[in-house]
C-alpha cells in the first residue's frame, strides 16, 4: 500500500517559547519534544516531510551580525544568508532528535535535511512593506529605541509585544523541489523548507541570487504540500485549535471548517490575527484550492489525537 504523505510545518515560535528560552540547550530541547511527536506519526504509518519557521532566529543571528560588525567590523552576513544559517543550526537539531527518538524505537528509517532556496519576485511589493516578524518581542519603548538607533521597522505582533519586520514576498518556486521528492520516494524522513526556505531571485540569465527577506514558513510548506500532491498539510504551532472571534468575548474555537468556511471567515478579517493565524488559514486555502484534501492546524503535543480527530481544527475541501 502506498504511505500517505504529510507536510508537516513547525512554528518557530514553538522552537523558541519565549524570550527566557532562546539559549541553544532550550531550543534542542523542543526540538527533541517535537521530534517525538512527528515519530508518533512515523509510527502510525505516515511519511513525513517536515519544514520549520525560523522567525525568532533569523532575527537573533542577523542581531549577532550587526552587533559582532558594529563592535568588532567583522563583515556583516546578509539576511539570506542568515536565513541558511537558520536552517542548518534548526535543521541539525531536528536532524540529530528525529535520528535518536527513531532508534530508541527501534524504527531504522534515515533522516536528512536539504538547504532549501526559494525562488520569489523581485517586484513583489512585499520589498516595499515589511511584515514579517522576526527575532525576539520587545515592549514598545524597546522597539522604539531600537528604531531610531539602528533604523528597524518595528510592528506590534498579534498582542503578544513589538518585533522587528523585514520584507516577506510570496514563495513562487522551489529550487530543490526534485531532491525532495527522490527523497521522499526513498521513505527517508526529510526536513526542508526552513524558514519558507532561502529567498532568491531568479537573473535573466536563469542564474539565482539571494535576496534580503524572510518568506512566511507557512506558504512556503503550502507550496510543498501543492507541489507533491500531498495527503496533508499540518501546521504545528502554539495553540490546540484555530478561534473565530479570538481574543473576544465571543471566541469560540473550532473542531473544523471547510474550505468556503475559511475563506469567508478569513475574509471577514476580524478572525485571525494577521502575521499568526490568518498565514496559516491562507496557506491552508491554498492548499485545499490546489486539490489538498485535507489541512490541520494544532499545537505539536496534541498532533496524534488531532490525527485520529479528537482535537485540533481539520480543514476541508468540502
Ligand atoms: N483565530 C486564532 N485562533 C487561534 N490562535 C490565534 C488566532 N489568531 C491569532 N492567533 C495566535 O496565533 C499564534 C500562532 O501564530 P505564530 O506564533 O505566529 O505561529 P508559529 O507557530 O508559526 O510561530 C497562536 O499562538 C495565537 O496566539
Ligand atoms: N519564516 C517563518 O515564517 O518563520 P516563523 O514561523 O517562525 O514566523
Amino acid at each position: 500500500m502506498e504511505k500517505k504523505v504529510a507536510v508537516v510545518a513547525i512554528g518557530g515560535n514553538s522552537l523558541i517559547k519565549d524570550n527566557a528560552h532562546q539559549s541553544c540547550q532550550d531550543q534542542y530541547l523542543a526540538a527533541k519534544e517535537t521530534a517525538k511527536h512527528i515519530v508518533d506519526m512515523i509510527e502510525a504509518g505516515w511519511e513525513v516531510v517536515i519544514g520549520h519557521g525560523n522567525g525568532p532566529q533569523v532575527g537573533f543571528i542577523l542581531q549577532k551580525a550587526e552587533i559582532a560588525e558594529k563592535q568588532a567590523g567583522l563583515s556583516m552576513a546578509p539576511l539570506d544568508v542568515c536565513g541558511a544559517q537558520s536552517q542548518g543550526q534548526i535543521g541539525y537539531m531536528l536532524v540529530q532528535n528525529l535520528q535518536n527518538e527513531l532508534k530508541t524505537r527501534g524504527i531504522n528509517k534515515p533522516v536528512a535535511c536539504v538547504l532549501e532556496q526559494t525562488i520569489v519576485d523581485k517586484n513583489d511589493p512585499a520589498f516595499q512593506h515589511p511584515t514579517k516578524p522576526i527575532g525576539g518581542f520587545m515592549t514598545e519603548e524597546e522597539a522604539n529605541i531600537k528604531a531610531e538607533s539602528d533604523g528597524w521597522t518595528v510592528v506590534e505582533d498579534a498582542g503578544r509585544g513589538w518585533r522587528r519586520v523585514v520584507a516577506s514576498p510570496l514563495p513562487m518556486e522551489i529550487v530543490e523541489l526534485d531532491a525532495i521528492k527522490a527523497l521522499i520516494q526513498a521513505g527517508i524522513v526529510t526536513i526542508s523548507i526552513g524558514g519558507g526556505g532561502i529567498p532568491v531571485i531568479k537573473n535573466e540569465d536563469g542564474s539565482l541570487e539571494g535576496v534580503s527577506a524572510v518568506i512566511d514558513k507557512d506558504f512556503g510548506n503550502s507550496l510543498l504540500a501543492r507541489k507533491i500532491n500531498a495527503d496533508l498539510l499540518l501546521i504545528s504551532t502554539a495553540v490546540e485549535k484555530v478561534a473565530i472571534n479570538y481574543g473576544t468575548p465571543e471566541q469560540k474555537w473550532l473542531d473544523k471548517m471547510t474550505l468556503d468556511e475559511a475563506k469567508a471567515y478569513l475574509k471577514e478579517g476580524k478572525h485571525f490575527k494577521s502575521g499568526s493565524m490568518a498565514p496559516k488559514i491562507q496557506a491552508c486555502i491554498w492548499f485545499l484550492e490546489a486539490g489538498g484534501k485535507q489541512a490541520l492546524i494544532t499545537n505539536p503535543e496534541n498532533i496524534g489525537r488531532a490525527l485520529r480527530g479528537e482535537t485540533g481544527t481539520m480543514i476541508t475541501a468540502a
